[in-house]
C-alpha cells in the first residue's frame, strides 16, 4: 500500500527526468502499481484513512512521485454533483499524451499544490482550459477523451510530471499574481 513515505520530495532527480513509455499491454507489474496509486489517492480522500495513514490529500499521481520513471498516472477527482458522476474522473493513464489543446488558458484561483513539494509556492499556474487526452488502459484499450477546467488542470498537472515538470516551473516568478486577461480562473 503507498503511503507518504512512498512519495519522493523536490531535488530528487527522478522528478526531473523524462519518463519512459511503459509496453502496451501494461505488464502486470505495471497493471498493480496503477491500481496501488489509484488506491493511494482514494485512501488520501477518505478522511478516516488519511488521518489513520498520515496521508494528503490527492487527486492525482504519477509514477515517478513513486521513484518509478515510467509514464503511468493516477486522477481520482470526484464529481462535484453527486447526480452528474460523468463530471469527475477516476482512472490509471498508460502513455497519456495531449493531443491538442484549447487557445483558451484557465489557471486554479487558489494556486496548486504537489505531493512532492512540502513548501507552499504561490502563484498562478496557467494551464490549457481544455485538452484532449488519448491512453491506454489497463488492458491495452486506447482511450481518447476530452477534458475541462478541473479535470483539464489534475491531468496537465499528473502529465508535467512525466516530462520532469513541476507546477512552480509555470509560476511568472515575477509577477507570480497577474493574470493575462482572458485566463478562465476555476474556483
Ligand atoms: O502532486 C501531485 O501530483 C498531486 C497533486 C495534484 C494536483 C495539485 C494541484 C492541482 C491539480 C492537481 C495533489 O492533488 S495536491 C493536493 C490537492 C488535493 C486536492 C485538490 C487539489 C490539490
Ligand atoms: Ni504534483
Amino acid at each position: 500500500m503507498i503511503t507518504m513515505d512512498d512519495i519522493i520530495r523536490e531535488g530528487h532527480p527522478t522528478l526531473r527526468d523524462v519518463a519512459k513509455e511503459v509496453p502496451i499491454p501494461p505488464t502486470a507489474e505495471d497493471v498493480a502499481l496503477g491500481k496501488e496509486m489509484l488506491q493511494f489517492l482514494k485512501n488520501s480522500q477518505d478522511p478516516v484513512k488519511a488521518e489513520e495513514l498520515h496521508l494528503r490529500g490527492g487527486v492525482g499521481l504519477a509514477a515517478p512521485q513513486l521513484d518509478s520513471s515510467k509514464r503511468i498516472i493516477a486522477v481520482h477527482v470526484p464529481s462535484v454533483d453527486p447526480e452528474k458522476p460523468e463530471n469527475g474522473i477516476s482512472t490509471v493513464m498508460y502513455n497519456p499524451k495531449v493531443l491538442s489543446h484549447s487557445v483558451q488558458e484557465a489557471c486554479l484561483g487558489e494556486g496548486e499544490g504537489c505531493l512532492s513539494v512540502d513548501r507552499e509556492v504561490p502563484g498562478y499556474v496557467v494551464r490549457a482550459a481544455r485538452i484532449t487526452v488519448s491512453y491506454y488502459d489497463a488492458e491495452g484499450e486506447k482511450h481518447k477523451i476530452r477534458l475541462k477546467n478541473y479535470n483539464a488542470i489534475v491531468v496537465q498537472h499528473e502529465i508535467d510530471h512525466i516530462n520532469g515538470i513541476m507546477f512552480y516551473d509555470h509560476i511568472d516568478e515575477k509577477n507570480p499574481l497577474q493574470l493575462k486577461d482572458g485566463v478562465l480562473v476555476i474556483e
